[in-house]
């Protein structure tokens, strides 16, 4: 069974690349049979460029209550790791269910625990992608003058990454649901949540994509690579042979992107299990191996919750400093009639990942 998935000759719901709708679940695509079902009408926004589908007014109904292309529920029941919810099955363009999460809507007001009005701090000064303690005075006065681009709301796509069972789902869940389940239940392909936040008074989206650690989807998640703007790579502190594994993870992920325009995080997961002694001992080749991949690096415990809320909040924060300077320097760019060129003056607009890495001065 294929996955209907950007840049393999299927459909992603309007969109462009690997964005995809928010509050649309991609499932695994059944093959088609019988009579193609009525198209969901889609309306479309701009994101920054790329087009994104609002849920169909008239969403088809579910699975269960009519007909349905062969796999459709087992492709609903492998993808949702996160069963239980309010999802309903809607036929998208070009023929494979995707699933409709009604309560989730980009224009519902932020949740006031998801406002960012400082940079939050970096967990560890030796492994940080920056060390500044506040956010670009660029960025500051941009988002003062609400000069951060025609849009009103950015997106940003996080690819999380790491082998098996090292506390991907459980990291995502903590964040976005405040939940977690101790039974492990493999991710099959990729999972999907979006989480809105409000950064310098600015609307920001975090698009997270939960990957498959098994061997065997590897080859569905890594469809879903491209276009990330982050790169968390988890490995679980009680394990060391997932520590070494994340060079391997990296190297994937960065094979569907250009390794200028990501920003790097390493997580090692499941805190909670390992003893003072020997977390100091993981953490500190952890610490070697984020240097040496120039990621920034965080301990976490979803059991407890420690860190999570805190981590997500500077890679949502990094995130969006990112995006807002990458959008003031093609702006400037702009202004000097029509030749793309950067102003030496303005050299450190652009925080590409190799000047982040040398953790350059504003
Ligand atoms: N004690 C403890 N257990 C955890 C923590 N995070 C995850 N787990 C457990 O580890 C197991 C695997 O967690 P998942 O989040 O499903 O792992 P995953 O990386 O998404 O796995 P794949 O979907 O196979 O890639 C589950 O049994 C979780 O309950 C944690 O912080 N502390």
């Amino acid at each position: 069974m294929g996955l209907r998935g950007p840049g393999r000759g299927y459909p992603c719901v309007g969109a462009r690349g690997a964005f995809c709708a928010p509050g649309l679940h991609v499932a695994r695509a059944p093959p088609h049979v019988g009579p193609r079902p009525p198209s969901p009408r889609l309306g479309t926004c701009g994101i920054s460029g790329d087009q994104v589908s609002f849920p169909p007014q008239t969403p088809h109904p579910a699975p269960d209550s009519s007909p349905q292309p062969e796999g459709a529920a087992a492709a609903g029941e492998a993808v949702g790791k996160r069963g239980g919810d309010l999802s309903c099955w809607v036929w998208a363009p070009g023929f494979f269910p995707v699933r409709w999460r009604p309560m989730m809507s980009v224009f519902a007001p932020v949740r006031r625990d998801r406002i960012i009005a400082e940079l939050p701090q970096c967990f560890q000064r030796e492994a940080a992608l920056h060390s500044h303690t506040s956010f670009h005075p660029k960025v500051t006065s941009a988002c003062q003058e609400q000069r951060t681009g025609t849009v009103g709301f950015r997106i940003s796509k996080i690819i999380v990454v790491g082998d098996l069972s090292v506390g991907k789902t459980c990291l995502i869940n903590r964040f976005c649901k405040d939940t977690f389940d101790k039974n492990y239940k493999a991710t099959i392909g990729v999972d999907f949540e979006m989480e809105r936040f409000e950064v310098l008074g600015i609307p920001f989206s975090l698009q997270l994509w939960d990957t498959a650690g098994q061997e065997r989807f590897k080859c569905i998640a890594s469809t879903y690579y491209r276009g990330a703007q982050a790169i968390v790579i988890v490995f679980d502190v009680t394990d060391a042979a997932s520590l070494d594994h994340t060079r391997q993870w990296l190297a994937d992920a960065l094979k569907e992107n250009e390794p200028s325009n990501v920003i790097l995080f390493l997580v090692g997961s499941k805190k909670d299990l390992s003893s003072p002694a020997h977390y100091r001992l993981i953490e500190r080749d952890a610490i070697k191996v984020a240097q040496e991949m120039q990621a920034e690096y965080w301990a976490v415990s979803s059991l407890t919750g420690e860190n999570v809320k805190e981590f997500f909040f500077r890679v949502a924060s990094l995130s969006f400093e990112s995006s807002v300077l990458a959008e003031l320097e093609k702006s400037s760019a702009r202004k000097i009639g029509d030749v793309v060129r950067i102003a030496s003056n303005d050299g450190d607009l652009y925080l590409t990942a190799q000047r982040r890495r040398s953790k350059c001065c504003f």
